[in-house]
């Protein structure tokens, strides 16, 4: 334990990683009431749910015990792994909330299974949509690695990357099924020329 407080390199990448957690969920709960309004929005907008906080208690153990057994795989060389990781927060942060203004009335946290029950919900094909179809989950797989990286985890950067990728795999499947079915032909020709932002996640349609 001493090692962690004497190496203030330690120090600084949990005060990074505590910064980037506050900073996402707070901003998403945030947004979530700006763009639906404080009635239409629930604590499920912070995102944290029961395993997603065990995922990041596993990465903390990971991270203290690596401190106590292998100082050196988190000192001053290992600076650059670190500063990567830190850029991958702010670009996965930036996609992520730049979906979220975006996509506006149409971007809510739980999937939309009724298009008729949803007025405002519209098909978003401009701005960053118009780079990828899932926006929000790039942005989410880059910030959630880039936690692990920044953090010079090497175990749970290689368990973020697969288990947030299956998730996001699987979603995609699920939320495009009802995308078909609410906007038909015209998510399809959509779908066809915009690749869906997760690397090797393709067109199931
Ligand atoms: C958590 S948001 C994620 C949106 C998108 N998958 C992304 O990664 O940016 C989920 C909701 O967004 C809606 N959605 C996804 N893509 C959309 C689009 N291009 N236009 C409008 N709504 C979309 C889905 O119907 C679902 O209710």
């Amino acid at each position: 334990m001493t090692e962690i407080f004497s190496d203030t390199t330690g120090i600084r990448q949990l005060s990074q990683m505590l910064l980037s957690l506050t900073f996402f969920h707070t901003s998403e709960y945030i947004l979530a009431i700006a763009i639906h309004g404080a009635s239409n929005v629930s604590l499920t907008s912070l995102l944290i749910s029961k395993r997603y906080a065990l995922a990041m208690l596993l990465a903390l153990v990971e991270h203290l015990t690596e401190i106590t057994l292998f100082p050196e795989l988190k000192q001053q060389h290992t600076w650059w792994v670190s500063s990567f990781g830190l850029v991958m927060i702010i670009i996965g942060e930036t996609i992520r909330k730049t979906a979220i203004i975006t996509a506006g009335r149409s971007f809510t946290h739980l999937i939309k299974t009724n298009h008729h029950e949803e007025e405002d919900h519209r098909l978003v094909t401009h701005g960053v949509y118009r780079l990828m179809r899932h926006p929000s989950y790039c942005g989410f797989l880059v910030w959630s690695v880039g936690t692990q990286v920044m953090l010079c985890n090497p175990v749970s950067a290689v368990l973020f990357t697969v288990v947030v990728w299956r998730f996001f795999a699987e979603r995609i499947a699920y939320e495009e099924c009802f995308l078909n079915q609410s906007f038909g032909v015209e998510y399809v020709e959509y779908a066809e020329s915009v690749a869906s932002g997760i690397p090797f996640v393709l067109l199931t349609l």
